[in-house]
């Protein structure tokens, strides 16, 4: 279902000594990967590679049997995302359309009926309890509305890979359930979903495979990195201000 083998992802040089990682992934149909690591591990990175949003480049990457490199044609590449839903840390909408049609802009895309993209339109816009903003403008909305309204965008096409990035999993805890919930039916049905947090969640709504990042980075040697007692103090701090550091 989706095969990467060796990816050189990019990671913070201050996790991993020269900023790249090597990082192999292979998932099969229904399966679920929780990808985790702390702030410039490479989880957006690993999500993006997947959606096709970034060349894979000393690698190869196959997913539902499609070997994405950069041989993939255009139309196979558009055919290829229209099957995959991800729900980014900060999602782009367009501006001139509202939250509904903004929800139903990929079944348009796929050419739907019109009937059919009512119908589930306003199914998805019920169960992510968007009624209240289905005919504003995406840019009147708050951050977590913006997620929410991201969720139903990404699922409404019920995507045979589902990726999703940090903030939709850890900002609201509603939205978490929900969201959960919706993946764990499409993955009951044959959907691969990969996930990124900082942390494994403490019993998760859906139970997964785990992948920690960086790689290289041995377990039991912390990274590189300052200590807590070297951290110094900057200048413009008055020693009142010292009590926020870490
Ligand atoms: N387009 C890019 N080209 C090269 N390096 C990049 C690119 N985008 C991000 N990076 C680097 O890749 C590393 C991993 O970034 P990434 O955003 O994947 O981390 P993350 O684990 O998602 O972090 P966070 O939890 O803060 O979102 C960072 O060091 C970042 O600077």
């Amino acid at each position: 279902m989706i095969s990467l083998k060796m990816l050189p992802l990019p990671t913070s040089p201050s996790l991993v000594p020269g900023g790249v990682q090597p990082v192999t992934v292979r998932l099969q149909r229904g399966e679920t990967l929780w990808v985790t690591g702390p702030a410039g591990a490479g989880k957006t990175a690993l999500l993006e590679t997947v959606a096709l949003r970034r060349p894979v480049m000393g690698s190869s990457l196959s997913i539902m049997n499609h070997e994405a490199s950069s041989r993939l044609g255009s139309e196979a590449r558009r055919q290829l995302r229209q099957r995959i839903g991800y729900i980014e840390a900060a999602p782009v909408f367009m501006n001139r359309l509202t939250v509904a049609d903004n929800i139903a802009l990929p079944l348009e895309l796929a050419h739907v009926r019109q009937a059919d993209i009512q119908r589930e339109t306003e199914s998805i816009i019920r169960w992510f309890q968007l009624e209240a903003q289905a005919g504003l403008l995406p840019d009147r909305l708050s951050h977590t509305m913006r997620l929410q309204v991201a969720c139903a965008r990404a699922l409404i096409t019920q995507p045979s890979v589902i990726l999703v990035d940090e903030p939709a999993l850890t900002l609201c805890p509603a939205l978490q359930d929900r969201l959960l919930t919706t993946i764990r039916g499409l993955t009951k049905n044959g959907a691969t979903a990969l996930l990124a947090t900082r942390t494994l969640p403490e019993a998760p709504a859906l139970p997964g495979q785990a992948l920690s990042l960086p790689q290289a980075a041995s377990p039991s040697s912390p990274p590189p990195g300052p200590s807590q007692s070297a951290i110094t103090a900057p200048l413009f701090l008055s020693p009142d201000d010292k009590g926020l550091l870490p």
